[in-house]
């Protein structure tokens, strides 16, 4: 008889452990337990657990089952909890998120830097539903069942969990999310798009489609007709360039600390609807600017941080590498009456031959992406700045960094967790370093 080779059933293999503890959080949310083969990470598990799982990764493992649960344990409120990969904390009470994220913070300083704060101050938080003002929606057509699918990718993976409402998009987006899909699903584009994103703009909420071609006649009265009936801008991103559907369209708006800022629909905003100036208003307090003051602002858009910090008597230098980004910060400084110098420069590259490295600044303000800003920070202990503002959105970046301001001089006096994020393990900080 022919041999057929069978594989061993998935169970067999990754027998359940039973009544594991958890002792901790990893940085990205993930309760942390220690079984006989090592330690393993596993989503929706809080410290003092006992739970059932099985082990499918060389460092995580499934939750099967909660047996002991934490006080800090909430049944989250969304229906799509289980599938959407989109909240992973919303199983925790906002006052445990928020501490878990100070103590990732402070864990990391310590293990990386041999930092404390001299000074932790109270997160700031707001709306902690309904906050978020941008979000990206992955788009699927069915061409057999002619039937679309719009929705967040569930967690590592990429299958796309339709979504009717959304617990975190800011109210007009999330009112969009039914009329947007009905709409998408008459469009002969619907076939080609793989996702679309919702921004809430000052004016009103913007759709942004990535297009790889013109779009068709029929196509265009139908997203017009749907822009009009919800108050909506719709944008098409094409490779190079962005375009208005209606060429009636002014440029998208976003309000910072004491001024409206215009930008292209793709440029980064940050997230929270109001914790973003909340932000802009604790940089500038901590950095406490005088008169004509030489201010050097690093990863600046399209000016959130440069206008107040102009309009509160700063010179201000703003580097920038996205081109239009700094065309449009300059165009924003000149709109609201302030005078700015802006360059367009990698900042993962020495300054030596930038004009502005060799300006003399008192005092710098940082917002990175998650890479964090190795090389900037290289370059600003080199100098003579005697004050640091650096807001970071990832803690093991900034603890890096912190380290090459400490090994020059440098002390962290005050530290804040923002809760730009609430229901996600992702975390925003302000930081105050200061030369002693
Ligand atoms: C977190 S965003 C902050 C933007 C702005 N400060 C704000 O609050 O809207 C980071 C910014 O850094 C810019 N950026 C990222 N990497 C950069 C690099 N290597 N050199 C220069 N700018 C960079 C991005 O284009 C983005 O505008």
């Amino acid at each position: 008889m022919a041999q057929i080779y069978k594989p061993r059933p998935h169970q067999a293999k990754n027998k359940p452990l039973l009544a594991q503890t958890v002792v901790g959080l990893d940085h990205q949310g993930r309760g942390i337990i220690r079984t006989p083969k090592g330690v393993r990470f596993v989503a929706n598990t809080l410290p003092g657990e006992t739970v059932d799982v099985v082990v499918d990764g060389k460092y995580t493992a499934t939750l099967l089952k909660v047996t002991k649960p934490s006080a800090q344990r909430l049944k989250p409120p969304c229906d799509y909890y289980d599938s959407c990969g989109g909240c992973d904390f919303q199983h925790v009470d906002l006052a445990a998120q928020v501490a878990h994220k100070q103590q990732t913070v402070q864990e990391m300083l310590s293990k990386f830097a041999g930092i404390e704060a001299q000074a932790w101050l109270a997160p700031l938080q707001a709306d902690a539903w309904h906050y978020r003002r941008r979000a990206r929606l992955a788009v699927h057509y069915d061409r057999k069942r002619q039937q679309l699918t719009l929705g967040f990718r569930a967690a590592q993976s990429k299958r796309i969990v339709a979504i009717d409402s959304c617990l975190t998009l800011a109210q007009p987006l999330n009112k969009l999310l039914k009329p947007l899909r009905d709409a998408l699903a008459k469009l002969a584009l619907a076939k080609h798009l793989g996702h679309v994103e919702l921004i809430e703009f000052a004016q009103q909420p913007a759709v942004l489609l990535r297009v790889a071609t013109r779009l068709e006649d029929t196509d265009k009265s139908q997203l017009e007709a749907f822009a009009q009936a919800h108050n909506v801008a719709v944008w098409l991103a094409y490779e190079h360039t962005v375009e208005p559907l209606m060429a009636t369209q002014a440029l998208p708006q976003y309000g910072t600390v004491g001024a409206l800022l215009s930008c292209q629909p793709t440029d980064f905003i940050q997230s929270h609807r109001q914790l973003s100036q909340t932000m802009v208003a604790q940089a500038l307090a901590w950095l406490d600017i005088q008169a004509d003051e030489r201010v050097l602002e690093l990863f600046a858009g399209s000016g959130h941080f440069t206008i107040p910090l102009a309009q509160a008597g700063a010179k201000v230098t703003a580097i920038e590498g996205v081109t239009s980004m700094v065309e449009q910060l300059q165009q924003n400084a000149t709109v609201n009456g302030v005078e700015v110098d802006a360059f367009c420069a990698n900042l993962e590259q020495p300054w030596p031959q930038q004009s502005w490295g060799a300006t003399n600044y008192s005092k710098a303000l940082l917002d990175p992406a998650r890479a964090g800003a190795a090389n900037a920070v290289q370059e600003i202990v080199k100098r003579d700045i005697q004050r640091v503002v650096y807001v970071s959105c990832a803690p093991d970046t900034l603890a890096r960094d912190a380290a090459t301001h400490k090994a020059h001089g440098y002390v962290l006096k005050r530290a804040q967790v923002i809760d730009m994020f609430p229901q996600t393990h992702h975390i925003e900080v302000i930081t105050l370093f200061e030369r002693e």
